[in-house]
């Protein structure tokens, strides 16, 4: 039977506690990515003034006026990192969809810095190790987002230790496939809607992640985040901004087979005449693991749904597909 509602999972006893505590919270994480693919967590030891601080500046600089903003744009296109205005994707192609571009704008940043070995400086290792480009204002924001994606790195380290045991592998199955992530963080903002959106056209168009875990702090506002349930209706999906909702992406759905869901999502818009309270943001950290990964099904010989896939190639793919 579907879930009516998230699960909510705590993860406090996993992290603190003995081997039979991770076993239990991760039969519950199980259940939840077995069914929706969607949870959502507390208890996950993250000191709530960095997610505060992190929404403060991401709130400072949306506001800014735009053409401040394009200054931190990068020229060309391809390059994820960055300011990225209205309109400039469309989340729904890089699921077979044609909706027109989304009506969010993005903030792209990875890591700050990284080793000077092979693996991060090749040519290879270039195209996803790319330097961070931060406006001038506000102050501090590149330091709040370091400090942020620190936190969720260590966050996401523990859930996929929870995954292994989850899935029956070792706890440390994953930990030489993501000890070198490629993760990326969009900060998005949804604009109050002045006019009405095109036909087909949402705040972020009905898709799936593509790496292997998302976690998403988020606002209840008009015009929020909705899963598509196993029956086909759609859920709303509550996103307080002192908790996290996980989700999983499409790699960890075909490295388990299919055992676990990477389910379709959308950001509706508000409804018209929402006014400025349907501003939203979310900061959304894509957890994708090393770029040379290759993500194979954990399946009996011959029963793979899925050939292999390199997790860097699969990323570029589908930034790809989903540029207007
Ligand atoms: O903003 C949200 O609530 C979800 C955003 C999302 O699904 C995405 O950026 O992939
Ligand atoms: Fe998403």
């Amino acid at each position: 039977m579907s879930a009516a509602t998230i699960p909510i999972v705590d993860l406090a006893p996993a992290l603190r506690g003995s081997r039979a505590e991770r076993m239990r919270v991760a039969h519950e994480i199980d259940a939840a990515c077995t069914d929706i693919g969607f949870l959502t967590i507390r208890g996950h030891g993250v000191p709530p003034a960095l997610i505060d601080t992190l929404r403060g500046h991401a709130s400072t600089f949306f506001n800014l006026p735009l053409e401040e903003k394009r200054q931190a744009e990068p020229e060309k296109v391809t390059v994820p990192r960055g300011y990225r205005a209205l309109g400039f994707d469309s989340l729904s192609r890089g699921n077979a969809g044609n909706a027109p571009g989304d009506l969010k704008e993005y903030y792209h940043f990875g890591r700050e810095n990284w080793p000077s070995t092979p693996y991060y400086t090749s040519e290879a290792g270039q195209r996803f190790f790319i330097p961070n480009r931060w406006p001038q204002r506000p102050v501090g924001f590149a330091e709040a987002a370091a400090a942020y994606y620190a936190a969720m790195e260590r966050l996401t380290g523990q859930m996929m230790s929870l995954a292994a045991l989850a899935l029956g592998l070792d706890e440390d199955f994953f930990e030489d496939k993501i000890d070198r992530h490629i993760t990326a963080m969009r900060l998005n903002f949804y604009p109050a809607q002045q006019e009405a959106p095109q036909s087909g056209q949402m705040r972020a168009g009905p898709h799936t992640d593509y790496g292997l875990l998302t976690i998403l702090n988020g606002e209840n506002r008009p015009g929020g985040l909705e899963v598509q349930t196993r029956g086909g209706d759609w859920l709303g999906v509550e996103t307080d901004p002192d908790t996290f909702v996980v989700n999983i992406g499409d790699l960890l759905m075909r490295w388990t087979n299919d055992r676990w869901v990477s389910n379709v999502h959308r950001v509706v818009n508000p409804p018209a005449g929402s006014g400025p309270a349907a501003q939203r943001i979310s900061l959304a950290f894509f957890h994708h693991p090393n770029y040379d990964a290759l993500v194979e099904c954990i399946a009996p010989p011959g029963e793979a749904k899925y050939p292999p896939v390199l997790s860097g190639e699969y990323r570029d793919q589908q930034y790809r597909r989903t540029r207007v």
